[in-house]
């Protein structure tokens, strides 16, 4: 797998530090208050495990599977539901977290699909955005690192459903793509 990568964007350690500053910003927000977290699978797996452990707020935990990737590299724009909440958003505070924003289609419509479900908030904790690549406006309240419009894998994030399990955000080497 090493000769597949290109570099290391992000190491595990400044992950793992800037994981811990969100988490302090997210339990002075919701402080009194109850979160539903709500994780994006299958990229946000390891951002969610990683975060709610350094959340001191009482939360509970939900998962939505959504895909507008395919096995390529490029959105689809269409966003499918693959599996729905269990929870009932009713008068709950919802955060939602990613583990990455690229063009910004799949948060913004899975967004207002939470909103439209009578919550009493919704925000967004993602690990990595991609400011260049926004084809839609979108706020997000935590954002862990804005990063260059490049592809990246690595700590939940696949090419063609590989390289998850990498424990940094790194690039893939151009022959990867069939370059
Ligand atoms: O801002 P966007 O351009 O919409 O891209 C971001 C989304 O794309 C990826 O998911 P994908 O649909 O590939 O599914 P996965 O999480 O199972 O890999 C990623 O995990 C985000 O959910
Ligand atoms: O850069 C990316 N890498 C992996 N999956 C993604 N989904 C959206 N952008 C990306
Ligand atoms: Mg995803």
């Amino acid at each position: 797998m090493g000769e597949d990568l290109q570099k290391i964007l992000i190491t595990e350690e400044q992950i793992d530090s800037r994981l811990a500053e969100l988490a302090a910003q997210i339990d002075k927000d919701y402080e009194g208050k109850d979160i539903l977290v709500v994780g994006v699978l299958k990229g946000a797996v390891m951002v969610m495990a990683d975060l709610v452990r350094k959340i001191h707020t009482p939360l509970t935990m939900d998962w939505m599977a959504v895909s507008s990737y395919g096995s390529g590299t490029k959105s689809s724009g269409v966003v499918r539901i693959l599996k729905d909440l269990e929870t009932d958003l009713e008068g709950r505070h919802v955060l939602i977290v990613e583990d990455i924003i690229d063009s910004g289609l799949t948060l913004s419509w899975l967004k207002s699909n939470l909103e439209s479900r009578g919550p009493a908030s919704v925000q967004i904790a993602t690990l990595l955005r991609k400011p260049e690549a926004a084809t839609v406006d979108i706020h997000v309240e935590y954002v862990g690192f804005d990063i260059a419009n490049e592809f990246v894998v690595g700590y939940g994030l696949d090419y063609a459903e590989k390289y998850r399990n990498l424990p940094f955000i790194g690039t893939l080497a151009p022959h990867v793509y069939g370059g």
